[in-house]
């Protein structure tokens, strides 16, 4: 996998300190053959990227077992607000963005078109059924993308309300480059494998975290999903990378959290009035 950095889509990102304590020093100059490389020519570097052919697919249909309330958990309150909603605005915010579909248990759904009643979004929203598992929900909203507009398809949790727009822009930009891009945070902190009554240490320099969205050139995404055999997946890249299409990752904020356990709201309504007073020229309005 080759990994971006939303701010220089070339240069890979530092993933902390080095690994190993000793420090090194380079052993030469830096010459002409240190400078940025001269970027991949790409079979989509043609593409229009002022295009509005992004299809956003918004898997909702799962039960919260671990955010443990009686409603699904994206209908939980962040700022005043269903957190569904908070992801929805912030994928519309996007011109490249064709159509929005939301995958959600038939039992869900009035909920859902209540809240699109009460917060509307700038553009029409579709709904199809959700599945059993995350899997199920997103393969039903694939069968309704409108293949007419639509080139790209971008595969974001309803239940990560936080991911920043340019953090959306650069994952675009870069499947628009690469044919399948997907947000990723490296990982933080001391790694360990158990392995019994003792631990081992992990090299966490090539380790990611996968985030959302991911984003795929729609032919890709529908193959991947028509020739996968139920084998566990738990991202929607693990599909397209086992049919032996390179997946880039592109650095995106830790702040693009998923609202898994309850005290996952807490930490989203900090992290969203930071948000809201850093942005300029902010009003103290909510996104
Ligand atoms: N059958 C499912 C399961 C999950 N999702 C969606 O996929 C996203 C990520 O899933 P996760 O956080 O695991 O949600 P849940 O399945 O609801 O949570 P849990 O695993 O704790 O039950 C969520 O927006 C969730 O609604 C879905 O559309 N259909
Ligand atoms: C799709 C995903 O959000 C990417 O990080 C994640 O894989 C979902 O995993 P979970 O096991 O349902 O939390």
């Amino acid at each position: 996998m080759q990994t971006l950095s939303p701010t220089n889509a070339w240069q890979r990102p530092t993933i902390g300190p080095p690994y190993s304590p000793i420090e090194t020093m380079p052993d030469r100059a830096p010459d002409a053959s240190d400078e940025r490389p001269e970027r991949p020519k790409s079979e989509f570097d043609a593409t229009d990227r002022s295009q509005r052919d992004i299809c956003v697919i918004l898997p909702a249909g799962g039960s919260g077992r671990r955010f443990a309330s009686s409603d699904n958990k994206v209908f939980a309150a962040l700022a005043g607000i269903p957190l569904w909603i908070h992801t929805a605005r912030r994928l519309c915010r996007s011109s490249q963005v064709c159509q929005l579909i939301v995958a959600a248990s038939p039992t869900d759904q009035p909920t859902f078109r209540q809240h699109l009643e009460h917060w509307p979004l700038p553009r029409p929203v579709e709904i199809v059924d959700g599945g059993r598992e995350r899997f199920d929900s997103v393969r039903n909203a694939i069968a309704a993308v409108d293949t007419g507009t639509a080139n790209w398809i971008a595969i974001h949790d309803a239940a990560r309300p936080l991911v920043p727009t340019a953090d959306i822009d650069s994952v675009f930009r870069a499947a628009r480059e690469t044919g399948a891009a997907i947000l990723a945070s490296p990982l933080a902190g001391s790694i360990k494998r158990d392995i019994g009554q003792d631990c081992r240490n992990v090299d966490r320099r090539d380790l990611w975290m996968a985030l959302t969205p991911q984003v795929f050139k729609l032919d890709w995404i529908r193959e991947a999903y028509q020739r996968h055999r139920g084998y566990p997946v738990t991202d929607d890249a693990a599909m397209v990378e086992a049919m032996g299409r390179p997946v880039q990752l592109v650095q995106g904020s830790p702040a693009n959290l998923k609202i898994t356990y309850p005290d996952d709201l807490a930490v989203a309504e900090a992290l969203m009035r930071a948000q809201t007073h850093d942005a300029p020229n902010s009003s103290g309005a909510t996104h």
